[in-house]
């Protein structure tokens, strides 16, 4: 189930929204965006850009854009970012631009990102609605990061350190999702991201 402490229900339909969905690596993050993207391709998903290294099978532009940290230093101190972090030795941070025209042109956007930039954008747009996916338990969300297999022991050991700071952050959060299922999961946060009037019993 989905929570919204501090939200009234249907007082975000028809108008644009943005949101802000974190929650520990391994949680599902990517997994339910997919999802949700799926459901709705009208609604903007930002593109980070991270001094990461690609993961087989990221695309740069479509997962992540991908740069050095000379290039992330110039977009900072640009004013190019909205927020950005440093996350288990990689920077990340979202592009402005792209996050003010779709709010502009009423599209609801969604970040994906992690605790700090959440509290970064909180600061700069109050009207955030802050998300976070939540494990069925932290057992789960250690067979999961491991079992996706693309980080080395090392880099597992950093996420779920990290991960337990973020856990300890949901108190910040307006609402939240359990992972159990991704389908469910992407409902419930469609229902976050547009409004109860436009879930997608409503419209398919
Ligand atoms: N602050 C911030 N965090 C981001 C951004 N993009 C991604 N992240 C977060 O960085 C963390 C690591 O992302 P990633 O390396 O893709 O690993 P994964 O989320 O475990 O698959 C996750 O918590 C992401 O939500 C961003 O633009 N800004
Ligand atoms: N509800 C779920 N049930 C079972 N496995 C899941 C679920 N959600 C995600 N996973 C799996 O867990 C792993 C981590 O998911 P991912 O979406 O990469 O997480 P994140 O983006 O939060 O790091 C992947 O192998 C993914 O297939």
């Amino acid at each position: 189930m989905s929570t919204t402490p501090s939200g009234e229900p249907g007082s975000t339909v028809g108008r644009p929204r943005l949101t802000v969905v974190s929650g520990p690596s391994g949680v599902g993050k990517s997994s339910v965006l997919a999802e949700l993207r799926r459901l709705r391709p009208e609604i903007f998903f930002s593109v980070s850009v991270t001094t990461r290294t690609p993961r087989p099978g990221e695309v740069d532009g479509v997962h992540y854009h991908f740069t050095d940290h000379a290039e992330f230093h110039r977009m900072a101190g640009a004013g190019e970012l909205l927020e950005h972090a440093e996350y288990a030795g990689n920077r990340y941070g979202t592009p402005r631009g792209p996050v003010e025209r779709a709010l502009a042109e009423g599209r609801p956007a969604l970040l994906e990102i992690e605790v700090q930039g959440a509290r970064q954008v909180r600061a700069t747009m109050p009207d955030a609605q802050l998300v976070m996916l939540l494990p069925p338990s932290w057992d789960v969300l250690v067979d999961r990061l491991t079992g996706r297999g693309t980080e080395d022991p090392e880099v597992v050991r950093r996420r779920l350190a990290a991960a337990r700071e973020e856990l300890d952050a949901v108190g910040e959060f307006d609402a939240t999702v359990v992972n159990t299922d991704v389908r469910n999961a992407a409902a419930e946060l469609l229902t976050l991201v547009v409004g109860p009037g436009l879930s997608p019993h409503s419209r398919s």
